[in-house]
């Protein structure tokens, strides 16, 4: 996911009490200890029929830890890509008088990603369950200012894992939205009628693609073809780095033959022209009456 100043992690810390924060650890835990795991690195995600597929297997490589570095990193005790990233993302927790004081007068919105932050990164993506505790947090975060979670994955799909009918749904990198099920303080009448879904023309085409990368992939141990409903996710974070390419190969070979199609190296498959997440974002904070971001 595109990160937005106002779907940072980070802001997630703001509303949440200061003792929500053995809740979940951040950055995203890491697959193997010792070895940081960027989540948004873990998935194949391509520019599709733009020439930018040149690349992807060694962003794929510069992303993940690959066995060698693993060891190395296992060996030295120091991280110094963790070290790095914590540097430059500090957590919002070690800030969070700074962040009240600044909020002041302004009128809150929280936009929460899913995975990896409200609930674990694992190996399965069908298992990425959250804890009763972050349900908890998210509810009564919920009951204090309008929440949306913005996540790739299919709108249903990240609705069944959270359970919450007071809350915003952004699925598909945005192209999905829907306004609460239940009326809350925040959003009343209001969000009643929120549902948005620019891409719905391309569901077929997204079906066939998933099929196909199905049918193409399956001989590849430890890819998974994920149906977003409005974009695919091909997982390749129990793949063999040795398998990488072929991969790689295999999604673009499919892909060829659906121009309309975007593949986004380091983001999702989805239609060409979309800007999903700034538009999730923004159709949020109208939904909740507040200025576009
Ligand atoms: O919503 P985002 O933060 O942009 O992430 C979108 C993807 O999240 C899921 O994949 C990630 O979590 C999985 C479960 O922990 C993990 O197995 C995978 O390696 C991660 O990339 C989801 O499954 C994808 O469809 C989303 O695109």
């Amino acid at each position: 996911m595109t990160k937005q100043s106002v779907v940072v992690p980070e802001v997630v810390a703001v509303a949440m009490p200061p003792n929500t924060a053995a809740l979940f650890p951040y950055p995203p835990p890491r697959a193997m200890p010792g070895v940081a795991v960027r989540k948004k690195y873990l998935q194949a995600q391509m520019e599709l029929g733009s020439g930018l597929i040149n690349g992807w297997v060694e962003s794929m490589r510069a992303s993940s830890p690959t066995h060698a570095k693993a060891a190395a990193v296992l060996a030295a005790g120091v991280d110094d890509e963790h070290t790095a990233w914590m540097v430059k993302h500090p957590s919002a927790l070690s800030k969070f008088d700074q962040i009240v004081a600044a909020s002041k007068g302004k009128r809150i919105v929280m936009f929460l990603d899913y995975d990896g932050t409200l609930s674990p990164i694992v190996d399965d993506p069908d298992a990425a369950f959250m804890s009763d505790t972050m349900r908890l947090a998210v509810r009564s975060v919920a009951k204090q200012f309008p929440t949306a979670i913005v996540s790739g994955r299919c709108r249903d799909k990240v609705f069944d894992f959270v359970k919450l009918a007071e809350l915003y749904y952004a699925g598909s990198h945005g192209m999905d939205i829907k306004g609460p099920a239940k009326a809350s303080r925040h959003t009343k009448a209001k969000a009643k009628g929120v549902l948005f879904q620019p891409a719905s023309e391309f569901i077929p085409m997204i079906e066939q693609v998933n099929e196909s990368l199905i049918e193409k992939t399956k001989c590849i141990p430890g890819s998974k073809v994920e149906n977003n409903k409005f974009c695919v996710s091909v997982h390749f974070r129990c793949v063999d780095e040795k398998s990488w390419s072929t991969l790689a190969d295999t999604v673009k070979a499919v892909l060829k033959d659906y121009p309309k199609l975007k593949l986004t190296q380091g983001r999702k498959v989805r239609p060409r022209g979309s800007h999903a997440i700034p538009l999730a974002v923004n159709l949020c904070l109208l939904a909740c009456s507040l200025a576009p971001y």
